[in-house]
């Protein structure tokens, strides 16, 4: 459960809010505060007042992937194998296990046959694909994609949405202007200058 207290950050202001497990989409206009909300339960940043709990642990202190809209900011490694892998060989895990759970990630992502390839040479959506697999490699408690579906095609919008479900991080936490992503979801949120304006099933 991700539990919101007496939030207010920028233009977003939450008195009280709980986020159960499962898949749960933001949606919002531009500027409603959707990647702020996303950034403060990530832990990306702290909140100018209020709490963000997870689990009743502060997000820092927990494994969180974080996929962006721009995947060119994050990708760091020349080949896709090396990238997916990096998490793993951060934490000095041994090599047989680096090797199987990146090869495991990719099957699910249907990307195998890009994990020889250059990072430089895939193209938009491929890149997110690739970003996607390196927040999953490491069985975060929290996924947060931000509005990264805008650069995938329908077909593969939908191939995300079953691997997240395949992964299953105990929670999933997506921005996106399209509201068809709201039927994947478990959850939706919908965020109006930075209130709360509905949430449901
Ligand atoms: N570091 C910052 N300093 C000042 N204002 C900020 C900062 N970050 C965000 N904002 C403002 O807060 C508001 C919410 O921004 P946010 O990026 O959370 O919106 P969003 O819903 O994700 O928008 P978009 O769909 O355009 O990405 C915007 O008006 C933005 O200009």
């Amino acid at each position: 459960m991700i539990t919101i207290e007496n939030l207010s950050h920028g233009i977003l202001s939450i008195p009280y809010f709980e986020i159960p497990e499962g898949i749960t989409s933001v949606f919002g206009r531009n500027g409603a505060g959707k990647t702020t909300l996303l950034s403060l339960c990530a832990g990306v940043l702290l909140p100018d007042k209020g709490l963000v709990r997870i689990d009743e642990k502060s997000p820092r202190t927990l494994d969180i992937g974080w996929v962006s809209e721009f995947p060119d900011r994050n990708i760091l490694f020349d080949e896709v194998f090396n990238e997916i892998a990096a998490p793993l060989r951060f934490r000095h895990n041994p090599i047989d296990q680096i090797e199987e759970r990146t090869g495991e990630i990719a099957e699910v992502l249907q990307i195998t046959h890009l994990l020889h390839r250059k990072t430089r040479s895939l193209s938009g959506g491929e890149k997110i694909l690739v970003c996607l697999a390196c927040a999953l490699v490491t069985d975060p408690i929290l996924l947060v994609i931000d509005e990264a579906d805008s650069h995938l095609d329908r077909e593969t919008a939908r191939r995300v949405q079953e691997a997240i479900r395949t992964v299953s991080p105990r929670h999933v936490l997506q921005s996106s202007q399209y509201r068809d992503n709201a039927s994947h979801s478990d959850q939706v949120v919908i965020l109006e200058n930075g209130q709360i304006s509905w949430e449901g099933i």
